[in-house]
């Protein structure tokens, strides 16, 4: 049965264990809709363990995760269908251009090719990122890799975007417009929670956040 489907993304008694140290303790979470969140904590803190278990790569050891009320490891091809996803380091085929990025995002999403084309274009020209279509993305700085992803993540029209360290490594002027660009999917009626290690993305980027210590998810003061 679905839970409250009023939260974008809830996070109910997560955990996950390695080797003997429990990285992800009875995490707790809920992500009400239409905001940027953000999960704050260092390096291997646990962050993309939880980005992990949240969208359907691992399996937790105990609890369970919702999108929008649905169980992602019960009805995983409904939970994911709202779901737009960045990891923090695609692995993408040396070959591949932005182009190919896209469609195969496009592909794996079942889109057409039609409204594939349509919303590529429209997202690219927007964002000023039709140059990056016939560039390679090995030849990508980070912050065009950034952008791109966020881009592809969109792709699919998702409610809820799950985005691992999305600002990692990016310029400022990078960084400005893909706040513009989470601002304006929110604007549309999406969520966005991403992860990151520094204070200022969360305060600069997100309306609400959490950090992730020794496991636990606790409420940090409004950024
Ligand atoms: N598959 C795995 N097997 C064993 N240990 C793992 C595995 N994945 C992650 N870990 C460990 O779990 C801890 C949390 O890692 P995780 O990548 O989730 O942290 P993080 O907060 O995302 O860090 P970073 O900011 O460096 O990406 C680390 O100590 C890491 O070494």
């Amino acid at each position: 049965m679905d839970a409250d489907r009023s939260f974008a993304l809830q996070l109910n008694g997560l955990c996950k264990q390695f080797s003997d140290r429990l990285v992800v303790d009875h995490a707790d979470l809920r992500v009400p809709d239409r905001c940027v969140f953000g999960v704050v904590g260092p390096e291997g803190a646990g962050k993309t363990t939880l980005w992990s278990m949240s969208v359907g790569l691992l399996p937790p050891d105990e609890g369970d995760v919702r999108i929008f009320g649905v169980d992602m490891w019960a009805e995983p091809a409904r939970a994911k269908a709202v779901l737009g996803t960045l990891p923090d380091e695609p692995t993408i085929p040396d070959h591949w251009t932005g182009r190919d990025w896209l469609t195969s995002v496009a592909m794996w999403n079942g889109l057409d090719p039609v409204k594939l084309a349509v919303r590529a274009e429209r997202l690219l020209g927007l964002w000023d990122l039709t140059e990056a279509e016939t560039t390679l993305v090995r030849e990508y700085s980070t912050g065009m890799r950034k952008k791109m992803g966020l881009v592809v993540a969109l792709l699919p029209e998702p409610r809820l975007l799950l985005l691992d360290d999305p600002f990692a490594g990016v310029d400022a002027e990078s960084a400005e417009l893909m706040r513009e660009m989470l601002r304006d999917f929110v604007d549309g009626g999406g969520t966005a929670v991403l992860s990151t290690d520094t204070d200022e993305v969360a305060e600069e980027a997100c309306d609400d956040a959490v950090a992730i210590t020794d496991g636990r998810l606790v409420p940090v003061p409004c950024p």
